[in-house]
């Protein structure tokens, strides 16, 4: 069972736009409502593809209530935690070329002592888990060393951790030792200090992270692919989309394919790669079912170090 942390959990709202002009009235082509945050979609996608696994959110508010609401619509094994905030909105442009353009809200406060429950579900329900996966930015207020006190724990009783954060808590993460990491390119860079332009930044900077604690890197490149670094060996991939509607959650169903197929070598980062492109294939954050998922379209090879790389990042 695959255990899922989400810390600042949202409702997703893509929009989908004709193009972008600031300042003007853009009449919307299209609009998805999808459950969202980086853990609770590993879990969606996980179950779209019968994976077992259960998330533990935090939720409050009407936007809260509706959280839970779409996540049971969905069937999905969960714990959620009612707290005093409102659950965020988080809203994505779309527009038809692929380009999505994000407005991620903060989030509400956590007081100590609802961190505190969320932190005894998480770690009563590790019990009966594989893997606990812990995702995504951290609503104000909550220390930043929250998932590195996890991590540690965890280590501690011989359970597998994934960390999907970026700034500051990356950081701290790492230092406790996480079985996983999955920073895109701009979080790899950040947590770094490397500016990452060729395919060899990244093997440089994934083993500037594997030397600061990490024990893999999956570091995911938008339609560059993805490089995963283990154990001083590294494989480099690709999968490309025909049609791009909405990356979001790309890299939340990547993560989650990675696991599902045993979180290592090359094997595991071809199905990574295959939920990805089958999640950048579908509107909003909508998560892949198998009948999404085409892995014909995966190519693995050798990366060439001096490789520049074209997505943003
Ligand atoms: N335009 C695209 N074309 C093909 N694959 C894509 C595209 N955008 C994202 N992906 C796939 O989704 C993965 C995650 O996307 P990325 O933007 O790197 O992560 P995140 O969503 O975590 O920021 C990439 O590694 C790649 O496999
Ligand atoms: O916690 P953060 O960093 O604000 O990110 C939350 C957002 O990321 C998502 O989980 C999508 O993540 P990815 O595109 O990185 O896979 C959305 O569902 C959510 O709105």
């Amino acid at each position: 069972m695959i255990l899922t942390l989400t810390l600042n959990p949202s409702l997703d709202r893509t929009i989908e736009v004709g193009s972008l002009t600031r300042g003007a009235v853009i009449r919307a082509a299209a609009a998805h409502l999808d459950p969202g945050g980086k853990g609770v979609n590993v879990s969606r996608a996980l179950l779209a593809n019968q994976v077992r696994s259960c998330a533990v959110i935090p939720f409050g508010g009407d936007e809260g209530r509706q959280l839970v609401g779409l996540l049971s619509a969905e069937g999905i094994d969960m714990i959620p935690v009612s707290v005093g905030g409102a659950t965020r909105s988080n809203v994505t442009l779309a527009e038809p070329d692929g380009t999505v353009t994000k407005l991620n809200e903060p989030g509400t406060a956590l007081t100590p002592s609802e961190l505190d429950t969320l932190a005894s579900a998480v770690l009563g329900a590790a019990e009966s888990a594989d893997w606990v996966v812990a995702s995504g930015s951290l609503p104000p207020g909550v220390p930043v060393d929250v998932y590195a006190g996890l991590c540690r724990r965890f280590a501690a009783a011989g359970i597998q951790t994934a960390i999907d954060t970026s700034g500051p808590a990356l950081v701290a993460a790492v230092a406790a030792g996480p079985t996983l990491v999955k920073p895109n390119r701009e979080e790899l860079a950040e947590a770094t200090g490397t500016p990452i332009t060729r395919l060899g930044d990244v093997i440089d900077a994934a083993e500037k992270l594997r030397g600061m604690g990490a024990r893999s890197v999956l570091t995911s490149l938008g339609a560059d692919g993805a490089l995963l670094m283990e154990d001083d060996r590294f494989w480099y991939g690709r999968c490309p989309v025909e049609e791009p509607r909405s990356s979001v959650g790309a890299g939340d169903a990547m993560l989650a394919g990675f696991l599902a197929a045993g979180a290592s070598g090359e094997a595991a980062l071809a199905e990574g790669l295959a939920w990805a492109s089958a999640a950048v294939g579908l509107p909003g954050s909508r998560m892949p079912a198998p009948a999404d998922i085409d892995r014909s379209a995966v190519r693995i090879s050798t990366p060439d170090p001096a490789q520049p790389l074209m997505s943003g990042g």
